[in-house]
Order: C-alpha cells, then structure tokens, then sequence
C-alpha cells in the first residue's frame, strides 16, 4: 500500500481532531481555521482566513489571550491559560442548544510560537472543550461537601454529631487558651425519655428529639455556638466567649423553649406531664488547664446533679471545678 504524502495527511489530522486549532501570521491574520473552530464558533474558514484575529473576535482584544498572542509572537514564549481564571475566553458553543441558552464551552487555551524557515513568525492557539471535565468536577466537589456534611452532621436530627462535637470542643478550648478569654459547655438531656418512648413508641421518640433539637438551634443565633447531639437524647451547645452567668441566661432560655414546646408526656416521674430538659453548665475560665475532658466531665456532673435534684432543672459545675 502507497503512503498518503504527508501534507494531505496532515491537512486531513487537523480537521479531524477534537480540538480547535487556530495558527495566526505575525500581523495576526488567520491562517489556518481547522473544522472544529467552523463547527464550535459558527464562523467558517472562509470567513476566519485572512482576517485579524482581533477584529474577527473583537471581545479577545486586551485581555489574557492577546497577551498571550503577543508574548508568543514578540518573545517567543508559550502559555497555558487556567480554564479557572479564564473559563471561556472564545465564543465557542459545545453545540446549537447550548448557543440558543448562551452557554459557552469552557475552554483550556494554549498558545505557542511557531517558527517556520527563518523568519516568518506564527502563532498557535489550541482550544479543548472541557466543560465536561469542569461538570464532573463541580458534581464531584458537591458529593464531596455531601459527603462531609453526612460525616458531620446526625442523621436524625440534622444538627452537628459527636465526631464534629469532639472536634469543635477542642478547637474552642485551644482558642480560649490562646486568646485568654472563656468558653462554656451545656450538656442537655431529655428528661424521662426512656418512658416516653416505652409509651408513645419509638418513632415519636424521633419525632420528639427533631422537635426539641431544632428548637434549641433556633436559639443560638451566632454563628460560633453549637448545638451537637451528643448521645441519644443528650445534646450539648458550646458557647465559645460566654462567661458563666451569659451561660446561664442562655441555658435558661433554652430549658424554657423546650417547655414552650408543651410535648405531653403523661408517664414522666414528675409532677409536670410534659417533656422537660436537664441542663449541667460548666465555663472554662482563662487560669484553668486548657482540657476538654475535665470541661465536659463538669459539665456533665452538673447535669447529673441536676437529675439529682428532681430533672427540669439547670445546674451549674463549681467555678474551678
Ligand atoms: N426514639 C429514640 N430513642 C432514643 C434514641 N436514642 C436513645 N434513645 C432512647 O433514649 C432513652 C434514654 O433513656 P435513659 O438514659 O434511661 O434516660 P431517661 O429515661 O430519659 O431518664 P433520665 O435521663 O434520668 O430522666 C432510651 O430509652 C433510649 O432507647 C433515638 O435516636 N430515638
């Protein structure tokens, strides 16, 4: 079998590739316009040969891509254009229902000087559709924040887990370390709720911890405070830079929210037949060793003394406990 001579071989590999191919002169006419740039502008060889590339395509003139040009054409160097600075700089269509929506190609641009005999300069740009690449990106940082939200967020109730809990109780006490300033710790537990699920059944158990988880979130309004579920029905809110007493007020707007929520609870060891909470305050002053343990196990102290003490209560741990 005879071999093809290689320019018609090569003319036949520019228009068959999947790429835009563009070579301009060093006046910056076009000189080669290969299919793909017909297919993907709208506008075809005939029309793109010869002219100036910058008044073909008025909207390149000043910006990265005659830079470029220029750079390649004056000093010979190459660039590569980041599709994330430069996402579409031609008016490239992936195709006709994407031109009627004006949704341009996202584009990866490489420019390159070409040398051809001794003198005669010419510029290469190659143009790659990469919008495809860009979507699995984005789809892939969505399931990725997904991902991380369900890593550290309770399946139940929405609000923050024991693991984003851990972490946060830590972050804050280095801070408050750091800063010399206080952070307080609430631990929150439902009272008698193994007899309310016992009686109303489990799934008004669930029903029953959304309500009260999403009313105590309603209350904290600066983005710092966290509400995290703890353990079954036990939560906790940090409040990074409250004092004990601001602790304290806050506490008491939140067991006084969950009785606002008047969920009947007839089987309750309690003279009130309604869902009430236990609530164990403990503060971090800026002296004391910088330990999330010991500030949750005060804080938890507290609420067992509050449980103690008869349930829908508040307790607050010793001041250097
Ligand atoms: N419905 C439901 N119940 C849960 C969930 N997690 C834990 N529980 C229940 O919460 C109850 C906790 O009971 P206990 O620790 O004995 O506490 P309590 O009955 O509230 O008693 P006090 O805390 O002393 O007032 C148990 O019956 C658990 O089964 C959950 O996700 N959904």
């Amino acid at each position: 079998m005879s071999s093809p001579s290689r320019l018609p071989l090569l003319e036949s590999v520019l228009e068959a590739v999947s790429l835009g191919v563009i070579v301009i002169d060093d006046a910056r006419r076009v000189v080669l316009w290969n299919k793909w740039m017909s297919r993907h502008s709208g506008c075809d060889a005939h029309k793109a040969l010869g002219a100036d590339l910058f008044e073909l395509l008025p909207e390149l003139r000043g910006g990265r891509v005659e830079m470029a040009v220029t750079q390649a054409l004056t000093n010979h160097f190459s660039s590569l254009l980041s599709p994330t600075l430069n996402r579409a700089p031609f008016p490239l269509y992936s195709d006709p229902a994407a031109l009627g929506r004006g949704e341009r190609m996202q584009q990866a641009v490489a420019i390159t000087p070409l040398a051809v005999g001794d003198d005669a300069r010419y510029c290469l740009i190659q143009l790659n559709d990469v919008s495809m690449a860009a979507s699995r990106e984005k789809l892939l940082r969505e399931q990725t924040e997904k991902l991380r939200m369900q890593t550290f967020s309770d399946g139940l109730t929405g609000v923050a887990n024991r693991r984003a809990f851990d972490v946060a109780i830590d972050r804050e006490v280095r801070r408050a370390k750091r800063n010399g300033t206080v952070v307080s710790l609430l631990m929150i537990d439902i009272d008698y709720f193994k007899p309310y699920n016992d009686h109303y059944g489990h799934q008004q158990g669930d029903q029953c911890l959304i309500q009260v988880s999403s009313a105590l979130q309603a209350l904290l309004q600066r983005s710092v405070d966290m509400l995290a579920r703890y353990g079954g029905e036990e939560f906790a809110v940090i409040l990074p830079d409250n004092d004990k007493h601001q602790a304290l007020h806050m506490a008491q707007a939140l067991h006084a929210r969950v009785l606002d929520l008047a969920i009947p609870h007839e089987h309750t060891g309690g003279p009130v037949k309604q869902i009430t909470v236990s609530i164990g305050v403990a503060t971090l002053l800026p002296g004391q060793p910088a330990d999330p343990a010991a500030l949750i196990g005060a804080a938890d102290q507290a609420l067992y003394a509050a449980k103690r003490q008869g349930r829908n209560r508040i307790v607050a741990a010793p001041a250097e406990y």
